[in-house]
């Protein structure tokens, strides 16, 4: 079965298949209701055309059953309304929470997956899946149709076989009409949409780069880009507003033609006294609702390859081993009660088998122009990747990554944790194969704290959390161990303080020291910590390592440490340094014998021994670096 089919088929059983079933069923009274309210307007205008002396009374009785069916029929059609808008929202709901659950939480790093532009992947949450609920509820809109096509076809045929015959030709019309423009439309339509998630993914962009935008002095540039995504946006909304007006202005006059036929048609029939007025009434009240067979037919027909369009796009956010029926996995939507609790750290994956040793061999990370896992010559010979890196860390030791800028530090510990997709290579946890680091190496067996910090617009306490059951005392040692409780101290509502958007209230250090209480928060056997040292002085840091260090010994804090730095106090710290050049190991053991017999380490520590010198040396004017607590270089360019 096609993916497309197999997920229609799914969604239909989305938050309980009684409520598709029941919206359907109600979907049909609404569908077929038309065939009375055209019986009893041939019933009125015969009574009328009979010139039989009709009473107000019996004209009145009529108009009142037309009128009674007409309002039984929308109330119905609200209830359905109901029905279809809780089945939709569910479809929806499932749909979106299965794609997040598979780019958070399945196997496999989830960065290759993620198209380039957070606007793309929006679009793709909010369009795509909209296409997918749509058909599936096109199918009951098309089952009412030919429900009321058929059997209004049938009463026709039993008045007058030859108008109804003739009436068809205007819907085959519409069909065959639909059919030939749907191409057309279709490309258009793709084309308004991808137009529309560019310019969305540049309106994020810049939202988010405000000041890179007002430091560059690209405010101009900038509008002028986004006139200019407009303009072609506009444009092809416009196209694609035109071709849908045009294809639904020729079936309405397509219908009008049936009616003009029929009216042609019955007047010698009607001078016969083989076709009445009440006969003209329901055949003219039937001609539009016609109509709508070919239409709907039209626009699923449409509909289908956009959903196969829509499938792939979204089976490319999932996990290569995931399909369409993990995609449309009922995995619970509650609108009227709260969720159960999710689980929280007391599950404690790694409490079960705690960390002796972790091992890597032979980590091969190629990246080629563009994407991760396209590795080429070129790549090789600049060293940019992993190649064959072994790495092996003890229980309580404290092992720091160093080398040269774009050596291939982040990479390796990112490849370590799953974060990229390895080439080659196995990681063991306690000798055991770790088949997938990516869901394996997290809280509570390895935090990360990342180089590029990532806060959300929340307060402190929640940014440190992010959703686990408070603790105060677990936070007041991860403040303390990350050198951040005297900044908290200073905040006007401590803990509470609102960050603002990605924390553009604190200083960069602050920032960074506040993801590193927030690995540290979960107390993890292994702690990852990428490159503090671009927003922290070297005092600050090195109080850092020292608070950390103590922690592992009297055993308050993490035991082991996996640490990417160039900063003398952690390398003087090291059980065990690894050199990394152009992402093969150029040396490993101890800072000391680095010193004496690995050349790089030797550069690095005399390039790094003269950069710590010139911070430390009394602020002189533009001094490169900041007090205790400061930023020391960095500017948040993306913060607004
Ligand atoms: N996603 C990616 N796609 C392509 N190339 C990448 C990607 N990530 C890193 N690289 C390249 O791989 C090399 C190593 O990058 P990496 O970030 O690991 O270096 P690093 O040693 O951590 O550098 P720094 O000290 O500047 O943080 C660089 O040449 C970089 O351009």
């Amino acid at each position: 079965m096609r993916p497309a089919t197999l997920l229609v088929l799914r969604l239909t059983r989305i938050a309980g298949f009684p409520r598709y079933l029941i919206g359907a069923l109600l979907w049909a009274p609404v569908s077929v209701l038309p065939l009375a309210g055209g019986l009893v307007l041939q019933a009125i205008f015969d009574r009328i055309g009979a010139h039989r002396g009709v009473t107000l009374e019996d004209s009145l009785r009529l108009c009142a059953v037309f009128v009674g069916v007409e309002a039984v029929r929308g109330l119905i059609m609200v209830i359905a309304w109901v029905y279809g808008t809780y089945w939709w929202d569910a479809a929806v709901t499932v749909l979106r929470a299965n794609l997040l659950r598979s780019i958070l939480t399945a196997r496999g790093p989830a960065a290759r997956r993620l198209p380039h532009s957070s606007g793309e992947a929006m679009a793709r949450l909010r369009d795509d899946v909209s296409d997918l609920v749509q058909l599936t509820d096109d199918i009951v809109s098309l089952a009412g149709a030919t429900l009321f096509s058929v059997a209004a076809l049938v009463v026709m045929a039993a008045i007058d076989p030859v108008v109804t015959l003739v009436l068809l030709v205007p819907m085959i019309t519409i069909g065959v009409l639909n059919r030939i423009l749907r191409g057309l439309v279709q490309r258009l339509h793709r084309r308004a949409r991808v137009l529309g998630a560019v310019v969305t993914a540049f309106i994020g962009d810049a939202f988010a780069g405000v000041l890179a935008i007002k430091t560059a002095g690209a405010e101009d540039a900038v509008l002028e880009r986004l006139r200019a995504q407009n303009r072609a946006r506009r444009d092809a909304a416009v196209k694609d507003r035109l071709a849908t007006d045009m294809l639904d202005t020729a079936t309405g006059t397509t219908v009008e033609i049936s009616i003009g036929l029929v009216l042609l048609l019955s007047a010698s029939a009607m001078r016969r006294g083989e076709f009445t007025v009440g006969d003209l009434a329901l055949f003219t009240s039937y001609a539009g609702w016609l109509a709508a067979l070919p239409r709907t037919a039209g626009s699923m027909l449409s509909r289908l390859p956009q959903a196969a369009v829509a499938v792939e796009r979204l089976g490319r956010l999932m996990a290569p081993h995931e399909d369409a029926r993990d995609l449309s996995r009922a995995s619970g939507v509650w609108f009227k009660r709260n969720p159960p609790a999710t689980a929280t750290a007391t599950s404690s994956p790694g409490r079960d088998d705690a960390l002796r040793v972790i091992e890597a061999r032979g980590l091969s990370v190629h990246f080629g122009t563009g994407r991760e896992g396209q590795g080429n010559g070129d790549a090789r010979a600049r060293g940019q990747g992993l190649y064959a890196v072994g790495l092996r860390v003890e229980r309580g030791s404290f092992t720091v990554i160093t080398g040269a800028v774009g050596s291939g530090k982040t990479t390796l510990v990112r490849a370590l944790l799953g974060l990229v997709p390895l080439d080659a290579g196995t990681i063991t946890w306690n000798g055991r194969h770790v088949e997938d680091p990516g869901t394996f190496l997290v809280p509570d067996r390895a935090a990360y704290a990342g180089q590029v910090p990532r806060l959300f617009s929340e307060s402190l306490r929640e940014n440190l959390l992010l959703g686990r059951p408070a603790d105060d005392e677990r936070i007041g040692l991860a403040l303390e161990l990350a050198a951040l409780e005297q900044d908290v101290a200073g905040m006007p509502d401590g803990l509470d303080t609102v960050v603002g958007p990605r924390g553009v209230r604190l200083s960069g250090g602050q920032v960074q020291r506040a993801t590193a209480a927030r690995a540290l928060v979960r107390a993890p056997d292994l702690l990852v910590v990428d490159d503090l040292s671009s927003a922290l002085d070297v005092a600050t840091e090195k109080l850092l390592w020292e608070r950390i260090a103590a922690a592992a010994r009297d055993g308050s804090g993490p035991g082991t440490l996996l640490v990417v730095s160039h900063r003398r106090a952690a390398l003087e710290r090291a059980d065990q340094v690894v050199v990394l050049d152009r992402g093969r190991v150029a040396g490993r053991g101890t800072l000391g014998e680095l010193l004496a017999d690995c050349p790089e380490m030797r550069r690095l520590w005399d390039e790094e021994s003269l950069a710590e010198a010139g911070e430390q040396a009394p602020p002189r004017p533009l001094a490169r670096g900041a007090g205790r607590g400061g930023p020391r270089s960095r500017i948040d360019e993306g913060g607004s």
